[in-house]
């Protein structure tokens, strides 16, 4: 049996739930793990000196939890998929006896134990502009108070990604405004490649 994890990291609003969807339709023995699922109760995350709850850290988020569920995963696939109600199948290019996980989320690159799990790692990158433009139509729980992507969320992406950038390399960085066909066909081949290469 082969396993393959994927990371589809990013900024807020990047495309990486769309993309790694997406992908999971076109991957047979897929499974999603997504990081947005694991933030800690509101009542846990403290705010900053103006007011900001500190959202936008690894300490806001149950990674313990996260590590868990991705070791469920690699402990036993088949079942994993099968807890999710996916059932195992053999194509021409997806033999039965690898798996892909796909792991997605703003901060996977930046927590070390996930990173190092991670055989393939690709970064959406969109501009202030759209990504100001695409956060204020979405509505989080709690939802974004006044000031809050300009007081917070950018300035915390920029620093995060900061820090990723010195600690981690093989990254693939995608432009998240082309076209959800066209990333998904960039990453769907790159993918497709390393199950041939599995199989060999
Ligand atoms: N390639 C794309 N081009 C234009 N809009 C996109 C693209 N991918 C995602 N979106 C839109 O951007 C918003 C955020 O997408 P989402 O996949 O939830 O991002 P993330 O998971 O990175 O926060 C959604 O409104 C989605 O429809
Ligand atoms: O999902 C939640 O519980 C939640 C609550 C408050 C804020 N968030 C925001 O979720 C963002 C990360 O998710 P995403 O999908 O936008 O990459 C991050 O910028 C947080 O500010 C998420």
């Amino acid at each position: 049996m082969r396993k393959i994890i994927i990371g589809i990291g990013g900024v807020t609003n990047g495309g990486k739930t769309t993309l790694s969807k997406s992908l999971h339709k076109l991957l047979h023995n897929s499974c999603v793990v997504s990081q947005d699922n694991f933030f800690k109760d509101d009542s846990v995350v403290p705010a900053d000196n103006n007011g900001f709850k500190e959202y936008d850290t690894l300490d806001a988020l149950h990674m313990d939890r996260m590590m868990a569920v991705i070791g469920l995963w690699q402990k036993d696939p088949q079942s994993f998929m099968s807890s999710c109600g996916y059932a195992v199948k053999s194509t021409a290019t997806e033999p039965s006896n690898v798996f892909v996980l796909i792991v997605e989320g703003f901060l996977i690159f930046n927590h070390g134990p996930l990173n190092s799990l991670l055989n393939k790692r690709y970064f959406l990158q969109i501009s202030y502009e759209t990504c100001r433009e695409r956060r204020s139509s979405r509505v989080y729980v709690p939802p974004d108070p006044p000031g809050y992507f300009d007081g917070y969320v950018w300035p915390m992406y920029l620093k995060n990604r900061r820090a990723m950038e010195e600690t981690v390399n093989d990254i693939v960085f995608l432009d998240g405004t082309q076209k959800s066909e066209t990333l998904l066909s960039t990453v769907y081949a790159d993918v497709q490649e390393m199950l041939m290469v599995t199989q060999r």
